[in-house]
């Protein structure tokens, strides 16, 4: 049997493009003791493939979790019919032992069987109920730690991350403020997902929004993007307030012999005593699955609404990756099989 991957044929040099990826086929080895035959249902991609690929040699399969169906199985806890979450990369078909799985960047990473979404599509198991949707609710909770009437900025809000983080703060009383890369997304943030305030950065000034979204300081700064961007935010904020360092997407692309320049964020965090703290979900592997039965909980309850911009097709992996850094997406992309 074979199947499809994707390799990375360059290293990326700024945005990445479609010739930086071919598409390939392999032969399947057949199944020894303790294999499992995985087919992919849904695959995802992600920000962080940007910048963790740079360090990876030319020519591995590109890195990344997918939800993926067991076919065959020769080992006692997956049975024919699971459904599971594995990071076997941008890829149709994997046959792998489960316990010996490892992560694109070296991390043993054992797939999980998915429990029963109910009425919620598989699809959201690479979104809202899945690394994404821990990302928001451990980020904002342990990390900006937001207590009621607090004002959050969240940046990427449009975003898998960004517009759930936004949501999960209104669920905790606070005033949320969404900063995104096109009015309609501003417009679906205020009117369909519950944002107090929303602002397209490409067109408004962000200290100018802010002074009349916060005009009493924000207290919480969830940064998806970085650059200029946060800067001006963190001058927004009021004393002891808490930034959680999710991600820097506005300098993945950027040449790291010269990297941008954002303007200088001391001051703020000296004078108004700020927190700042990077994280990464997986910092909450050991209770993973107390995030995903949140967030159902919350879906279940009509209070956590989540968007995916599906992309059909394993052959548009490239092009959907390459939407993220464009801004085309809205919600979780996920590419169908
Ligand atoms: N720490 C962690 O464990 C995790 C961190 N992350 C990080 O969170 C962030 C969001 O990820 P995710 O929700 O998956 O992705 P998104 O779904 O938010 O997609 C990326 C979005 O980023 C915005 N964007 C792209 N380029 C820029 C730019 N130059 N400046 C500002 N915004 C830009 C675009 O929206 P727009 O139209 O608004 O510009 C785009 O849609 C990323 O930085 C990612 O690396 C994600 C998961 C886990
Ligand atoms: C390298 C840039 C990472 C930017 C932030 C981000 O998007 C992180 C996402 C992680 C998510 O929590 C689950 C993951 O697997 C993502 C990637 C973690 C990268 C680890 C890199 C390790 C290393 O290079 O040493």
């Amino acid at each position: 049997m074979k199947c499809k991957k994707f390799i990375l044929k360059n290293h990326f040099d700024g945005m990445p493009k479609k010739t930086d990826f071919k598409l390939m086929e392999e032969d399947l080895p057949p199944l020894k003791d303790g294999d499992v035959l995985f087919e992919a249902v849904f695959l995802s991609v992600d920000p962080y493939m940007r910048a963790v690929s740079s360090k990876l040699p030319i020519g591995i399969t590109m890195i990344g979790a997918q939800v993926a169906r067991v076919k065959e199985s020769k080992h006692p806890d997956f049975k024919v019919g699971d459904n599971v979450v594995g990071q076997f990369g941008w890829r149709t078909h994997t046959v792998a032992n489960p316990d010996e799985v490892v992560s694109g960047f070296g991390e043993k990473s054992r797939p999980y069987i998915l429990p029963d979404f109910g009425d919620v599509p598989l699809s959201a198991a690479l979104g809202v109920l899945g690394m994404p949707g821990n990302t928001a609710w451990f980020g904002l909770t342990k990390i900006c730690k937001p207590k009621a009437g607090e004002t959050l900025v969240v940046t990427a809000a449009a975003g898998a991350v960004g517009s759930l983080v936004g949501q999960i703060g209104k669920i905790l009383d606070l005033k949320v403020i969404g900063f995104a890369g096109a009015d309609d997304k501003c417009k679906m943030l205020t009117e369909e997902l519950n944002f107090d305030y929303a602002f397209n950065y490409k067109t408004r000034d962000i200290t100018e929004a802010l002074k009349e979204a916060a005009p009493n300081g924000v207290d919480c700064y969830f940064d998806n993007v970085g650059g200029p961007i946060s800067s001006a935010v963190m001058n927004e904020m009021n004393t002891f307030g808490r930034v959680a360092c999710c991600g820097s997407i506005s300098a993945y692309n950027a040449d790291p012999k010269n990297p941008p320049l954002a303007p200088v964020v001391q001051n703020a965090i000296v004078l108004k005593q700020l927190s700042l703290q990077g994280f990464l979900s997986s910092r909450w592997k050991d209770c993973w699955f107390e995030g995903i039965v949140q967030n159902l909980e919350f879906i279940k309850q009509g209070k956590l609404k989540f968007k995916e911009s599906v992309i059909k097709g394993f052959e548009k992996m490239d092009e959907a990756f390459l939407s993220m850094f464009t801004g085309d997406n809205t919600g979780k992309i996920v590419i169908e099989v």
